[in-house]
């Protein structure tokens, strides 16, 4: 039997406040697929983004549906252990006194810092060294996340985020703040993480993020998917002309695109 989708959204509608943000979303994503989601400023990405990890609930409504990995209900530590997420934010400030290895390990206890309390198995040690070689990190193991590269902090991120997760990570602009050099770092490991197998959802206002490895692309406006096909057919000035609401110029090579 082949194997449940990531994400299956029917129907789906989200409040926040007051406010609806996300209005009827159907969605599905399979496992092993690389997605790009675009869209203005403020039209829902990081609110679909928390429906995926289940942050966020939608409107109970008859056609209603959010199934992940196929299950409609989850415990949401267990859920963690599936998804990673990336963001250019850091946990919380103690994050910044663990040690490259030890801030990858938190990623099991979804915390800022290897507390007393916790304990790290062997298990974890092991996934955390593999973890640590995926994201060419060796360098970053006895280093302080406070005193690291931005880029390399992001790099210690998404190790954070693999080290628990089975194969999927969602990423929220993840080249925020990033030099020029940290950006190419980080498209060659999402490359390398999606040629491996890892399923990307990437959130990002940067169109050069768009690796080539990404092949669907999905366009918000107002808390709408307008838009859901691939990259040929969507990646093009006009349509993202359409989608900013403002002349968009935009060039190709080698399966990377720049936008301006
Ligand atoms: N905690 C909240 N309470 C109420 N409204 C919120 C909350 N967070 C976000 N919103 C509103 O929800 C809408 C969508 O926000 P969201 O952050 O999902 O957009 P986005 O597409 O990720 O934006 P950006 O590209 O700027 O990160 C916005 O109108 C925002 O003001």
């Amino acid at each position: 039997m082949a194997a449940e989708p990531f994400l299956h959204l029917n129907h789906v509608n989200v409040v926040r406040g007051e406010t609806p943000v996300l209005h009827d979303v159907n969605l599905t994503i399979h496992r092993g697929e690389h997605i790009a989601l675009l869209g203005p400023n403020g039209c829902g990405k990081s609110t679909l983004l928390k429906t995926m990890t289940c942050e966020l609930y939608p409107l109970a409504q008859p056609e209603t549906e959010v199934r992940i990995f196929g299950r409609k209900r989850w415990d949401l530590t267990e859920l963690k252990k599936q998804l990673g997420v990336v963001s250019a934010e850091l946990p919380g400030r103690p994050f910044l006194q663990a040690t490259g290895f030890d801030a990858i390990l938190t990623g099991f206890f979804s915390s800022s810092t290897l507390w007393p309390n916790l304990t790290v198995t062997e298990e974890m040690r092991e996934r955390a060294e593999k973890v640590l070689i995926q994201i060419d990190g060796a360098r970053l193991r006895h280093k302080p996340v406070g005193e690291m590269s931005a880029g390399q902090v992001r790099r210690i991120l998404i190790g954070r985020a693999l080290a628990a997760s089975a194969g999927t990570l969602l990423l929220d602009e993840p080249s925020n703040a990033l030099d020029l050099a940290a950006q190419r770092e980080l498209r060659n490991l999402m490359r390398e993480l999606a040629q491996a197998g890892t399923t990307l959802v990437l959130i990002t206002h940067n169109i050069a993020d768009i690796i080539p490895e990404i092949e669907r692309v999905l366009m918000m406006r107002d808390g709408r998917v307008i838009a859901d096909g691939g990259k040929p057919e969507l990646l093009t000035a006009e349509r993202l002309g359409e989608l900013f609401g403002t002349p968009v110029r935009l060039a190709e090579s080698g399966g990377f695109y720049q936008a301006w």
